[in-house]
């Protein structure tokens, strides 16, 4: 989806037990809402399975990756850093600077010529990062300057990043997708054609493969 740029998303800290969950659905959320990769800390290796295994089923391409070294990660990163933080400049003052800053500005044909690409890196914390975090950061954003999660944090980001954009990628080698429906939990064959799928719920029973 994004050519020549890799968006990947560094989860910085995972309490074992603690931030399982959390830790997943950051990986989970990357994952749907455009990101190319996700790297965990190497003591996340639950919730790397996880996220490889939803990824197996329902598509990618999307890589998870298990990394000691964080605090190297974000150091030597060749791209722009973006890290979230409750502390941060508001996203909707800056989320505009962060697409030129990394090409994605102009991509409509309304703004000209786009910026060169270049890859991005999103960081999230758990328990509290580092002050060098904040340093190295070419921005330290805000979604809304109050207090609450890595998971809805990362979600607006890459929403505002992309533009919506994400909301209508294809994912390949999936195994299985859902059928979007006004009521139901359908889940088919991904090659398999179903009557009525471009006006889901009024074609007949597609005999799922998979409900839940
Ligand atoms: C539960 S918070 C913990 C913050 C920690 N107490 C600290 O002072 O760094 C975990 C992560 O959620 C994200 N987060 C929380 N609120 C946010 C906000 N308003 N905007 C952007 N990210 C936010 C940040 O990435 C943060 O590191």
């Amino acid at each position: 989806m994004h050519d020549a740029r890799e968006v990947v998303v560094l989860r910085y800290g995972h309490r074992p037990g603690r931030d399982d969950r959390m830790t997943t659905h950051v990986g989970l959320t990357a994952r749907a809402l455009g990101a190319d990769r996700v790297i965990f800390p190497d003591n996340a290796g639950q919730s790397a399975e996880t996220v490889r295994d939803i990824t197996d089923r329902f598509g990618g391409p999307f890589a998870v990756e298990l990394r000691e070294d964080q605090k190297a990660i974000v150091r030597d990163f060749e791209g722009i850093v973006v890290h979230l933080t409750m502390y941060g400049e508001r996203v909707q003052d800056v989320e505009e600077e962060v697409r030129e800053a990394v090409g994605l500005d102009g991509s409509d044909g309304t703004d000209g010529e786009a910026s060169t690409p270049r890859d991005l890196l999103v960081v999230v914390g758990g328990e509290k990062v580092p002050w060098a975090l904040y340093e190295r950061a070419d921005f330290n954003v805000g979604v809304t300057n109050q207090p609450h999660s890595e998971v809805a944090g990362l979600a607006v980001f890459l929403d505002r990043l992309f533009e919506g954009a994400e909301l209508d990628r294809e994912w390949e080698n999936a195994d299985r997708r859902v059928l979007p429906e006004a009521t139901g939990k359908t889940v088919v064959d991904a090659g398999e054609e179903v009557a009525g799928d471009d006006d889901a719920g009024t074609g007949d029973d597609p005999a799922p493969a998979d409900r839940d």
